[in-house]
């Protein structure tokens, strides 16, 4: 009865939930919700129920959006209704990670995070990072050089190099990094604590007042230890620059930046704002780190499924580069390399729901860390009634597949792009889709652009990625199979990366990369 009238005054005109595998009483669509690749599935349901699904699952509503249309009624002219996170006690208030800007709820603190965090990540801000990227781009080429099948341990490197060195200035160690060590650490807590099911705090709530005597308490040693974790994360590299500046001695960062922006010592919003400050460095790790390795990845195994288009690549960058290293400003002058980087963001999606991944209700076999979109408020839609915290999500993976707009979409063809040898002005481009949508929407996704930029252009304009040899002496037929935690990554996979001339062994051998 009470959910009855809780239904009626929230619902008065009894309108209809959007249309979606039903399932059965109490459970909903336990049975029918997909465990595995929950975008194909998603994809599936468009066909048979149109681009909207609305199903329940032990009582929490979903609601998956499969067209542009879609999201662009919610998530953009909707957004002060579809802009939450859904609340996970045991991430943001156990664990700590409520420095996490992508974890907060909607409101004034995310508002304040999120204006700080793109005065530093957009394009043209001060400090620019494009230095350090050029700088890091090249170390890549030498350690490509030396031990090319490492390459995956290099790109992790790499994008921990960068990140660290723009939001704190700090130079990292090539192994047992302690800073490094901890970001990995807090990233692997984060996506551990999205598997609902496993947290039952994270159903209720009111746990927390159990004493940790209490048999069943371990949880809150594992908060406790992920809270220690984040301590260390969020304030020694910020107290590191914060002693730099002291002494004269900081590097430009986002954190020396942050810091020279706070008001006086007894300005009393000077622990709130500083607070904010700390909190801005410390994200780009946890959002970074996991979707561009996993970007990087995918293009080694795309290079080596696609030589065609490998080779397109180079034919550009050769006539443009003519034996120099890339710069930024050659971008504008590499249509083919644009299209190359734009499809990469098309045919493998990083996050292929946005951020909603179905671990979020009860999946432990695809485990994916998930923060979608979540109803503040009651809504009326198209007839539809969509309640206060439902779960949403955009599927991106959908939008971007669309054969009416992506002709042979599971191809990876740059060249759909392109309108006589120019980025075709008029083409749908992924960033519609593969950063999110909203007032959400990826902040990081200009930095990511010119990291993937620099770095790839300067790979093909020096290696070339193929295949590995089989027994027979024949290149190894690559599968694309993808899986993993934050993120989609390629499975692991090998892959002969070897330089394209002697002469470039010399240059990259003789890379100056001190005046950097
Ligand atoms: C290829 C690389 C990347 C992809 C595909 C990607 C994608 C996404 C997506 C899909 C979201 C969720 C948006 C939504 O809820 O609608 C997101 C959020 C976010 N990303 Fe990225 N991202 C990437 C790299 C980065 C980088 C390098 C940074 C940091 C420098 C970053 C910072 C963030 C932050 C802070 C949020 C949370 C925003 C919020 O909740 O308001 N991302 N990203």
């Amino acid at each position: 009865l009470q959910r009855y009238l809780v239904e009626r005054k929230a619902n008065p005109r009894g309108l209809p939930r959007p249309p979606g595998p039903k399932g059965y009483p109490l459970i909903g669509a336990l049975f029918e919700q997909p465990l595995q690749n929950s975008w194909l599935t998603y994809d599936n349901w468009f066909k048979r129920y149109g681009d909207m699904v609305y199903f329940e699952v032990l009582g929490q509503p979903f609601l998956v959006l499969g067209s542009l249309r879609r999201t662009g009624d919610l998530f953009d002219k909707r957004s002060s209704k579809y802009s939450d996170r859904p609340p996970t006690p045991m991430t943001v208030e156990h664990m700590k990670f409520d420095y996490a800007l992508a974890a907060l709820p909607y409101g004034y603190s995310w508002r304040r995070h999120r204006r700080a965090f793109r005065q530093h990540f957009n394009p043209g801000q001060v400090p620019k990072y494009d230095g350090t990227q050029i700088k890091e781009a090249r170390m890549f080429l030498r350690r490509l050089l030396n031990a090319p099948d490492e390459f995956a341990h290099h790109i992790h490197h790499l994008i921990a190099a960068i990140i660290m060195k723009v939001s704190y200035g700090i130079t990292v160690q090539e192994t047992d990094d302690p800073y490094i060590f901890r970001a990995q650490e807090a990233n692997k807590g984060f996506t551990d604590a999205g598997v609902t099911g496993r947290y039952l705090v994270n159903t209720f709530p009111a746990m927390k007042y159990i004493p940790s005597w209490f048999p069943g308490t371990g949880w809150k040693k594992t908060a406790k230890y992920y809270a220690g974790i984040n301590q260390l994360v969020s304030v020694k590299p910020f107290e590191f620059v914060k002693q730099k500046i002291a002494e004269g001695t900081a590097s430009p960062s986002v954190a020396s930046a942050l810091i020279n922006g706070l008001p006086a010592k007894r300005n009393p919003n000077r622990e709130d704002e500083e607070n904010v400050a700390r909190n801005v460095a410390a994200v780009s790790y946890l959002a970074g780190e996991d979707t561009l390795a996993s970007t990087f990845l995918s293009f080694f195994l795309v290079m080596c499924l696609y030589p065609e288009a490998q080779k397109r690549a180079q034919a550009e960058l050769d006539h443009v580069l003519n034996g120099r290293l890339p710069e930024f400003s050659d971008k504008s002058s590499l249509p083919y390399t644009n299209a190359l980087l734009h499809e990469l963001n098309r045919w493998h999606l990083v996050l292929p729901s946005g951020m909603g991944f179905l671990s979020y209700q009860m999946s432990v076999i695809d485990r994916r860390t998930a923060i979608p979109h979540y109803t503040s408020e009651d809504d009326e839609y198209d007839g539809y009634f969509i309640p206060k915290g439902t779960i949403v999500m955009g599927n991106s993976w959908s939008i971007l597949r669309d054969p009416d707009v992506y002709s042979n979409p599971d191809s990876f063809m740059p060249e759909r792009f392109l309108k006589d040898g120019q980025l075709d002005p008029n083409a749908q481009y992924p960033s519609v889709a593969a950063f999110g949508f909203g007032r959400r929407v990826c902040p990081g996704q200009y930095m990511s652009d010119s990291t993937i930029f620099i770095v790839i252009a300067s790979v093909l304009s020096n290696f070339d990625i193929r295949p590995p040899l089989g027994d027979d002496g024949k290149p190894v037929q690559l599968q694309p199979r993808f899986g993993g935690d934050l993120s989609a990554h390629p499975l692991p996979f090998e892959a002969r990366i070897q330089p394209r001339s002697s002469k470039v062994v010399e240059m990259i051998r003789n890379l100056d990369l001190s005046g950097l």
